[in-house]
């Protein structure tokens, strides 16, 4: 029995943390009754939608401690301005390289401005993971139940064969390259997609030249080793419906990416809180911006230099949050390992060598908990 199905089988089940509350249903949830419908209980969507909830389902409620509510109102994450990281002017280039440096050693997040992204295309995007999640359960469970690698596969929580506890986000992802694929419905999905991915790859391919050359390498070396011209790009829609008491769940718990950089944006609602001297720093994004943050593999090639960044997702009680998430890393089948020139006597390998597929199994097999899947890769 899965913890989904179970859910629904222990609805009496009262829990201290959630202030003794049940899980209470005013209707039953047509997607569960009869023999005919499927038994499982998939979205969390679903289970706001089909069910006035007054309050959290046991199975989604996690423990918080002192530190997990710790936030730090006063710092913000960097701005880098992509204009002046690609500027012909010299000057320009180099005082935002440095900024990027400064902005990968000591963050591994930062908001991008002037990224050549347009707000329309943008707006797009998030309206149609928008409507993709407004069809019919039943087209959306055509993507559900496979296998981790499959090109598009819609799910709930992170990984609930693993979760300690649920988590309220649903999500669809998509290998959008070396390979592009996506749902068939809704029917402009696919071409907004397909546009928003390739421009996410040039900022992409900008940006990585940019670290490149921070860390004193020439400026296609992250390219040429890592193979990025078929390198996998992956797209996460997550999909936080509103949550009756958000202070008891979690959207996705403190966790890191594994690729080398992530590209995200999302609707009006804020969400994002970034690890930052121990404390969380919730991200107000600046209007038109894409938030980058540093994954494992970028940990792993620099030997630690730039660190991927620890952050996680609370939810809202208002309304529908989406954030849309591509992870651009080399193809699945390559082995990452410290840059060796990276490396020195007094800097030997921190990570022990991995291909990006075993890497991402890793991650999936395990519940989902700050840097604990890269812990496991460390010499
Ligand atoms: O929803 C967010 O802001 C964060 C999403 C995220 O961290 C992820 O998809 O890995
Ligand atoms: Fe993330």
């Amino acid at each position: 029995q899965s913890a989904l199905e179970s859910h629904f089988h222990q609805s009496t089940t009262t829990n201290s943390a959630n202030g003794g509350c049940y899980l209470k249903f005013c209707a039953p949830n047509p997607a569960t009754a009869g023999s005919a419908a499927p038994k499982m209980q998939l979205s969390v969507k679903d289970l706001v939608e089909s069910n006035c909830l007054s309050c959290v389902p046991s199975e989604y409620v996690c423990l918080k401690t002192h530190e997990d509510s710790m936030l730090s109102e006063t710092e913000t994450i960097p701005t880098i301005d992509f204009s002046q990281l690609t500027s012909p002017n010299p000057n320009q280039r180099s005082k935002a390289s440095l900024q990027l440096a400064h902005a990968c050693r000591h963050w591994g997040f930062f908001m991008l401005t002037n990224h050549g992204v347009s707000e329309t295309l943008r707006d797009e995007v998030i309206r149609a993971a928008h409507d993709f999640y407004d069809l019919a359960e039943e087209e959306k469970r055509k993507y559900a139940g496979g296998q981790l690698f499959d090109p598009i596969k819609y799910g709930t929580s992170f990984n609930p064969r693993v979760d300690k506890n649920l988590f309220w986000r649903d999500y669809l992802k998509i290998h959008v390259h070396p390979q592009f694929h996506a749902p068939t419905k809704p029917p402009a999905f696919s071409e907004i997609l397909e546009e928003y991915c390739k421009k996410s790859r040039e900022v992409i391919g900008k940006l990585l030249k940019g670290i490149s050359k921070s860390l004193g390498l020439e400026e296609s070396y992250i390219h040429k080793r890592l193979n990025l011209e078929s390198g996998s790009q992956l797209v996460v829609i997550n999909f936080y419906p509103p949550c009756p008491k958000p202070e008891v769940t979690m959207g996705l718990p403190p966790h890191t990416d594994y690729g080398l950089l992530t590209l995200l944006v999302q609707n009006e609602l804020n969400g994002l809180q970034v690890q930052y001297n121990g404390k969380w720093v919730p991200v107000h994004p600046l209007p038109n911006c894409i938030l980058v943050n540093t994954g494992d593999h970028m940990e792993i090639l620099t030997n630690g230099k730039y660190k991927s960044v620890v952050h996680r997702a609370v939810v809202n009680k208002k309304a529908v949050r989406i954030s849309i998430g591509t992870a651009h890393g080399p193809p699945l089948d390559t082995v990452l390992s410290p840059a060796p020139e990276l490396l020195s006597d007094d800097n030997p390998p921190a990570y022990r060598a991995i291909t990006y597929r075993k890497y991402v199994q890793l991650q999936k097999n395990h519940p989902l908990d700050r840097k604990s899947c890269l812990d496991r890769i460390r010499l």
